[in-house]
């Protein structure tokens, strides 16, 4: 049996959090590859030891950049003192021999030499790598050797596949940051933040673990956003395709590339809380024929979306429309994130902060295209996703959500029903997102209790 276990920054933000992770390591021997990420946050007004990294870089870049570069540089020297302090801190709180100081010493100069943001951020998981291995006892691979990206930054996963399997294959335990890995030209490279979930995953699939641990501050995937539902009860069993919905949507326990690499070889991932390790936490398989406990598996969302809502008489006659509306979109560079459409109107999604500065360009290329009888745009608007396996096998479940909202003076933009009914997707407005997702656990969750 073979355990890959991922602690997530919260889990490792002090030597306090660090001992609890030894317990959970050492309790369990087939827990054998672990997966650290950055110090996070100690308090909620704390700074993510990622975030001080950044900044850090940032500085010194400045200081490079700028003749007048003193005070930049004090501002740099002074934030790698301050991140050196949190390691520091960690270091002594656990009694460990482990000088960082020649670490120091190279991240300093490499900042200096500009040699790179994501070299900079990855500095905060080799780190605490190094910190975790010692602690623990055990090797430290440094994630650079066995994590690759390709010319363009992809991720490249024969490559990474061969060396991780390659490199642990006689190894019994070993730890491996998370979140970076590097290039062809032997560069750090970075996934996109949180991503030390999918450095997890991936080398959950390489040695073909029994399971893949992810260790974070909740005791699982919660119905709803805890900092928006007060307590919210916790999924035991979700599939992956309700969780890929739910991540994609804004639900921020787990990266959403994270699913992709464990489902090719139908590994379950577990998420477990490291301040309450005995609950049991949600269990993410492929498919389960367990009953889930209400009709909504859970509720996730994104505020700061654009619609434009294209109309013209006859549309679904004319072959191509769809199409050539949605090159305006290419051509711009614009990522579209929703498209309900109608008998003669569509309507795209898109992020408000990519739409802005395109706006004009945007409307001038539609009308260009498709001569559109009227065109309409609106702004601060929210997509809720509300996901689950039980609503297809339950009646009435659209009626009781919309009449929820209704009650809740939420005034719903736009709805879709996934064609797999696994999900409905609510447009409203961002100032009615917490109370229309407020809404829709009360009816699907308080009310069944
Ligand atoms: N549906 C949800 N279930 C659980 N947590 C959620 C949900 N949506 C958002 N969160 C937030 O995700 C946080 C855990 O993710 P993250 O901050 O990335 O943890 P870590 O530092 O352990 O990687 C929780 O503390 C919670 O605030
Ligand atoms: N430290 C990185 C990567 C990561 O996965 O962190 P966490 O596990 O704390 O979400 C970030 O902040 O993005």
């Amino acid at each position: 049996m073979i355990k890959v276990v991922k602690f997530g920054g919260s889990s490792l933000a002090s030597a306090e959090q660090f001992k609890k992770v030894g317990d959970i390591i050492r309790k369990d021997e087939t827990r054998r590859y672990v997966i650290p990420s950055a110090p996070g946050k100690r308090t909620p007004k704390d700074t993510k030891v990622t975030d001080m990294l950044y900044h850090c870089y940032g500085q010194a870049i400045l200081a490079n950049d700028d003749d007048d570069c003193e005070e930049y540089q004090r501002s740099f020297e002074d934030l790698i003192e301050k991140i050196k302090e949190r390691y520091q801190e960690i270091i002594e709180g656990l009694s460990l021999e482990l000088s960082l100081d020649e670490d120091f010493k190279v991240i300093k100069e490499n900042f200096s030499k500009k040699i790179g943001r994501d070299y900079a951020a990855s500095r905060g998981e080799y780190l605490n790598g190094k910190i975790m291995a010692a602690y623990l006892g055990i090797e430290f691979i440094d994630a650079a050797e066995i994590i690759f990206f390709d010319e363009e930054g992809n991720f490249d996963d024969k490559k990474t596949d061969e060396a991780v399997a390659k490199r642990l294959e006689n190894l019994e335990r070993a730890v491996i940051p998370g979140f970076y890995g590097s290039g062809p030209d032997g560069k750090i490279r970075t996934f996109s933040r949180g991503g030390s979930d999918i450095t997890g995953s991936i080398v959950a699939k390489a040695v073909h673990a029994d399971m893949y641990e992810n260790w974070t501050d909740v005791s699982g995937f919660l119905i709803a956003d805890p900092r928006i539902i007060p307590n919210p009860k916790a999924i035991d069993v979700i599939t992956y395709r309700e969780l890929r919905e739910l991540s994609y949507m804004g639900a921020t326990v787990l990266h959403e590339d994270a699913i992709f690499p464990v489902r090719k070889e139908g590994i379950p991932i577990n998420i477990r809380n490291t301040n309450s390790p005995e609950d049991k936490g949600t269990l993410i398989v492929e498919d389960t024929c367990r009953k889930p406990r209400f009709i909504i598996t859970g509720i996730a969302g994104k505020k700061d979306f654009a619609s434009i809502t294209v109309e013209k008489a006859m549309m679904n006659g004319q072959i191509g429309f769809c199409k050539k509306v949605l090159e305006v979109f290419e051509d711009n560079g614009i990522s579209i994130e929703h498209m309900p459409s109608g008998i003669d109107t569509m309507t795209i999604f898109v992020h408000q902060d990519e739409f802005e500065e395109k706006e004009q360009k945007v409307i001038a290329g539609i009308h260009r295209a498709v001569e559109p009888d009227f065109l309409e745009l609106e702004s601060d608007l929210a997509l809720i996703a509300v996901v689950g396996r039980g609503m297809r096998a339950t009646r009435g479940t659209s009626g009781r959500l919309f009449s929820a909202l209704a009650h809740a003076n939420v005034n719903v933009k736009m709805i879709d029903q996934g064609s797999s009914e696994l999900n409905i997707i609510i447009g409203v407005r961002n100032h009615d997102f917490q109370p229309a997702i407020k809404a829709i656990y009360d009816i699907f969750v308080n009310t069944m209790i």
